[in-house]
């Protein structure tokens, strides 16, 4: 059986709106604070915990890079709350993405991070497991913290290679 191959291309509010929202500050008009000293990006996203129990935490990840074109093996969603990436550093990252169809994923969609942008996935929306690539990325994370089972796996039978925009499937020539 083939591979199945998908291109990754540029994130855009529009094209990640079903499964989240792009946190990008440029898309946000700023407020002054501090007597103007600072601005405000109000509100990028909203986390959200679906349950009484949960409770949105603030933390950090230190991820290590994945080689490209990516096999992806596996998705996975939060049925409990949001979850929140943004990089610390100015790098694109590889975000990965599914409909549901009838409680399992259906095709992925996969996208390029422009520089200081980062996510935020709806509740119970699929995605791939954070993927820096090239080098190793700090995060800030936002979800639910709390009781309870808040994290669905999916496997797929066969995996999907993600390339990046134009990193052709097939060298030329
Ligand atoms: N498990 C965890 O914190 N990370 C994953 O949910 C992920 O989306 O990378
Ligand atoms: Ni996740």
């Amino acid at each position: 059986m083939s591979e199945r191959i998908l291109i990754a291309r540029p994130l855009t509010r529009e094209a990640f709106a079903p499964f989240g929202d792009v946190l990008d500050k440029r898309a946000e008009a700023a407020r002054p604070m501090n007597s103007g000293r600072a601005l405000r990006f109000p509100a990028l996203a909203e986390a959200c915990v679906a349950d009484t129990d949960g409770r949105v935490v603030i933390g950090f990840v230190a991820a290590q890079p994945y080689a490209m074109p990516l096999t992806l093996r596996l998705v996975e969603r939060h049925p409990l709350g949001s979850q929140a990436f943004m990089p610390l550093n100015g790098a694109p990252f590889l975000v990965v993405v599914c409909p549901d169809e009838g409680d399992r994923p259906g095709r992925p969609q996969a996208f390029v991070t422009a520089p200081g942008q980062g996510v935020s996935y709806h509740r119970g929306t699929w995605h791939g497991v954070l993927t820096p690539f090239g080098a190793a990325q700090d995060f800030l994370v936002v979800d639910r913290g709390g009781p309870g089972a808040n994290l669905d796996e999916h496997p797929f039978e066969q995996p999907w290679r993600i390339h990046l925009p134009d990193a052709p499937p097939h060298p030329r020539g």
